[in-house]
């Protein structure tokens, strides 16, 4: 890590995020900040970014798929049959906002193999920092949970354009989470207001946006280092 002169990451207490942002969910378990820790630091190379971005959606997986409604079936045991409760892998669609979102993708399909999976492509303009669509393709709303995924909430308008595009696919709010690795207080404002009934979920909040409307101290843009562009 780098040894010049350290910021504090954080925006401010657990207790102001609560209140602020009821919606929000920081999963801070030392596993996952350790590893968020090692993608932050500018050294990590692509291979190393992009495991540590798969375990940690799997460690968050863990948590985001608490509330998922078990089903029933019946299994024999070596001693007796059984009514064992089961996930309906078939009811859950991963959605990874590209590029940088199907690195986190990656981990959550393992946990849960037979999830669908949708993809809303997104680049932010340079200029004006809004979300430019260019690929659209969802499984079917009816009846599914749908986990949307992207390691950055920065402005939130990435995160809301996505979801509004889920809307319009016919997910109601209530069907949705969102689940990202670092959050700017700036943009979980904007998402809160657009939907406040949407579960957020992140490793941590940073403290604030800069001029270019990166994430500080964040980790840099996470797109290229996943994919070793730039
Ligand atoms: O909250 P926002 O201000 O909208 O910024 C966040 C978005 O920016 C990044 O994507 P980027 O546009 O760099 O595309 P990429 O994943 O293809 O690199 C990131 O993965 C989010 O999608
Ligand atoms: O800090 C940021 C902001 C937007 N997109 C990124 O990849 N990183
Ligand atoms: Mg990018």
């Amino acid at each position: 890590m780098t040894e010049t002169a350290a910021t504090d990451a954080h925006a401010g207490s657990d207790r102001d995020f609560a209140t602020r942002f009821p919606n929000l969910h920081v999963l801070d378990h030392p596993l996952i900040l350790h590893k968020l820790s090692h993608m932050r630091d500018r050294s990590t190379s692509t291979k190393t970014f992009r495991q540590l971005l798969r375990e940690i959606a799997l460690l968050m997986g863990y948590e985001i798929t608490r509330a998922l409604p078990i089903t029933h079936e019946e299994i024999d045991t070596p001693l007796e049959r059984v009514a064992a409760p089961v996930i309906e892998g078939k009811k859950v669609a991963v959605v990874p906002i590209l590029r940088a979102g199907l690195g986190m993708a990656d981990g959550l399909t393992e946990l849960m193999p037979a999830s669908r999976i949708g993809h809303v492509g997104l680049y932010r303009d340079e200029e004006t920092k809004e979300p430019v669509e260019y690929l659209v393709k969802l499984p079917k709303a009816e009846g599914r949970t749908f986990i949307l995924v992207d390691p950055m909430l920065a402005t939130g308008n990435s995160a809301v354009h996505a979801v509004d595009v889920l809307n319009r696919h016919g997910v109601a709010d209530e069907q949705i989470r969102f689940m990202a690795l670092i959050a700017a207080p700036e943009g979980l404002a904007v998402f809160t207001r657009a939907h406040p009934q949407v579960p957020v979920y992140v490793a941590a909040v940073d403290r604030c946006l800069d001029e270019n409307a990166y994430i500080r101290p964040g980790l840099g843009d996470a797109g290229d280092r996943l994919f070793g562009t730039r």
